[in-house]
């Protein structure tokens, strides 16, 4: 089974989820800014819908002021206060005249009837009063008031009387009304006063409207919005959400105009009100598009990267595993085999630091054991040159390793060590090996060390010897016990004299030398007289210690390079170099004197007397063996003996005298 596009296609979603998981901080800290903006704009919005209203409310107010204040004048007039009605009918066509604004006055009396109307001559006849609540009002109040709007019979357009007192003795008498045109406020709040989506209302007490920035034709005359009539009602001139008459979702505020005859609203769309926040959305939701649009091109650009990345991991983790890779795609069997296969290279690779560090440190034991085993080793080439040397050899030698390199191992010889090396190096060449070789180095200090060395060949791949690996044991030791057994086996333990074979080793080596030399040697051998009685008489410990007296006497008498053993019991014999047989005959009998006239004093203070009897023989011929002279001295001995004993005889072999 291949690995297929649609896991690719589920790692890419995973990164396009991924990347939209990202979007959610930054669109939940957009949605905060984007709803404190939108706090911040219709606080600003509503602020403005409160500066306006209030503007458009002085505006209305202005011209009713100006109005009411215009008709003051006129009903202050001397014409008005002499009640002469013609000059102030007069005075009222010239204020008609400069106020384009008014379309009539008129006077009013009491009783509600028309007394002129500037629109006419003076006396033109009587017209029906519009609006008579409002002129009551006035009346009743002695204060101007604005009337509602209402149609006049001789015009078709809606007007308005602003009426004020006309007081004769400070008594309101008439009321002198203005007539205004409601179109003269459509001017005020026409709908280019205001922006889109805003709406401006004037309306009556009674929530009659009598002039819209919109569609005025429509609505003036009609009752305002609820919305509209329920601000008037409250009159707190605060924000109230509702309906204008339009059905258009508002927000308004209604302030009242001229002491409240009048009220001026201002209403503003919910869609004005909102526009930032729709804005903003727009913008975050553009934002978020191309955010989107960039995370899903990178996911897809670094899903294609991450797969090839996987596909590596698969081919490093599974080299011993046979997967065949397809190109198009991951699949999840394989992609658990390739989980397995790094486990396992991580698996391989801890059991391969493990190995190195075991090794390691095998390495530096076999190192140890290479440079402070207690032999020594060393490496020669074909040439018997040094090529390594452990430390325990070089500590041995006193030198240093840079000093042996490279020079001929026979440097360390001693003469005669070298002479066996010359001659065993060829032979270990041809035969790769050599056993127990026994040398002695010659050490830095002079001394020698007797070593033994086994040594084997190194040959390369095609065979040939480069090589020398030989190890050395330290002899000092087998030497000197060697040595020492040596010496125990040439020596009497009892007198501490050399015994036999030692007397006959060394007497052949001096009889060798007067050989060469032609020179004089004698022997004698002596043996103590009855000595069984002594032993019988004071035991053999006491014999010993005369054996041992005899010896010292004997030692006394001879020169240092005179030989004295005890050739066992109580027989002893002397080598005498350098010394004829009268000399040696003279010698003897000073043996014998000197034992015979001072008796062997024991330890214990014990006087023992003792006597020996002494054969004296020489080197004769040039045939003479040690065994031939050490008979004839025998022989010399038992005639002394035969002799009477304490006495000296001479070899003679036909006539032996004493
Ligand atoms: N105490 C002691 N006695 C020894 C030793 N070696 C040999 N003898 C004794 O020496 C004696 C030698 O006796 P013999 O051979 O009869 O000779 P001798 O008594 O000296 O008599 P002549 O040689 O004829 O004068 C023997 O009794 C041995 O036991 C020894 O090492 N110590």
């Amino acid at each position: 089974m291949y690995l297929l596009t649609r896991n690719r296609v589920a790692l890419r979603r995973w990164l396009f989820y991924l990347a939209g998981v990202s979007m959610l901080p930054v669109l939940v800290f957009s949605a905060h800014v984007v709803l404190e903006y939108q706090r911040s704009s219709r606080e600003a919005i509503l602020a403005d819908l409160v500066d306006r209203t209030r503007s458009r409310a002085v505006e209305v107010e202005r011209v009713l002021q100006a109005t009411t204040q215009s008709l003051a004048a006129l009903a202050e007039s001397g014409a008005a206060q002499a009640g002469d009605w013609r000059e102030l009918h007069a005075h009222a066509r010239r204020f008609i005249d400069r106020e384009r604004s008014l379309q009539a006055v008129t006077l009013v009396d009491r009783e509600g009837r028309l007394v002129f109307f500037s629109g006419a001559p003076y006396g033109a006849g009587a017209f029906a009063v519009g609006d008579t609540p409002s002129v009551d009002v006035v009346f009743q109040t002695g204060r101007p008031h604005v009337s509602t709007a209402f149609h006049r019979p001789v015009c078709p357009t809606p007007v308005v009387a602003v009426s004020v007192p006309l007081r004769v003795d400070g008594e309101a008498r008439y009321v002198l009304r203005g007539i205004l045109r409601t179109a003269t406020f459509d001017a005020l709040l026409s709908a280019k006063s205001v922006p889109e989506g805003w709406v401006v209302g004037l309306a009556d007490s009674q929530g009659v409207l009598i002039s819209r920035s919109l569609n005025p034709e429509s609505f003036v005359g009609r009752s305002v919005a609820p919305v509209f009539l329920e601000s008037m009602r409250r009159g707190d001139g605060r924000p109230s959400a509702g309906q204008t008459l339009d059905g258009v979702a508002s927000t308004s505020v209604v302030l009242p105009v001229f002491g409240g005859n009048w009220y001026l609203g201002v209403g503003v769309a919910d869609t004005v009100l909102n526009a930032p926040l729709a804005a903003s959305i727009r913008h975050i939701a553009l934002l978020a598009a191309v955010w989107l649009a960039l995370a899903m091109a990178l996911a897809h650009r670094h899903s294609n990267f991450l797969i090839r990345q996987v596909r590596l991991l698969v081919a490093f983790a599974t080299t011993d595993v046979a997967v065949s890779r397809p190109k198009e795609g991951l699949r999840i069997q394989e992609f658990e085999t390739v989980l397995d296969g790094i486990e396992h290279t991580r698996h391989r690779t801890r059991q391969a630091l493990t190995e190195k560090a075991d090794a390691i440190e095998q390495r530096e034991q076999v190192f140890d054991l290479y440079e402070r085993a207690p032999c020594g080793y060393h490496s020669l080439d074909r040439q018997g040159h040094v090529l390594r040397m452990n430390e325990t050899q070089l500590r041995w030698l006193g030198y240093r390793l840079e000093e042996l390199v490279g020079h001929p191992y026979t440097d360390l010889l001693t003469d005669a060590s070298r002479a066996r090396f010359a001659a065993a190096f060829p032979v270990f060449l041809v035969k790769g090996h050599v056993d127990n070789l026994e040398f002695e180095l010659v050490c830095q200090n002079g001394s020698l060390l007797p070593v033994a060395v086994s040594g084997s060949a190194i040959y390369d791949a095609e065979g040939n010897m480069v090589a020398t690996r030989s190890t050395v044991f330290d002899l000092s030791e087998r030497k000197r016990l060697e040595a020492q057994l040596e010496q125990l086996a040439r020596t009497d333990p009892l007198t501490g004299l050399g015994n036999r074979r030692d007397f006959e080793e060394r007497a052949l080596h001096e009889l060798q030398r007067a050989r060469r030399l032609d020179r004089p040697l004698a022997v004698l051998m002596l043996d103590v007289d009855r000595f069984k009685q002594v032993n019988d008489l004071h035991g053999h410990a006491v014999g010993d210690q005369v054996l041992q007296g005899v010896a010292q006497a004997c030692r006394a008498q001879l020169r240092d390079i005179d030989l004295l053993a005890r050739l066992g019991g109580e027989e002893f014999a002397v080598l005498l170099p350098e010394t004829w047989q009268t000399e040696a005959v003279d010698v003897a009998e000073r043996l014998r004197a000197s034992i015979a006239t001072q008796a062997v004093t024991l330890p214990s203070g014990l006087m023992v007397p003792c006597t020996v009897s002494i054969g004296v023989a020489s080197r004769e011929t040039a045939d003479d063996v040690v065994a031939t002279i050490l008979s004839r001295a025998d022989q010399a001995l038992y005639a002394a003996k035969r002799a009477g004993r304490n006495r000296v005889m001479v070899f003679e072999p036909a006539d032996i005298v004493g």
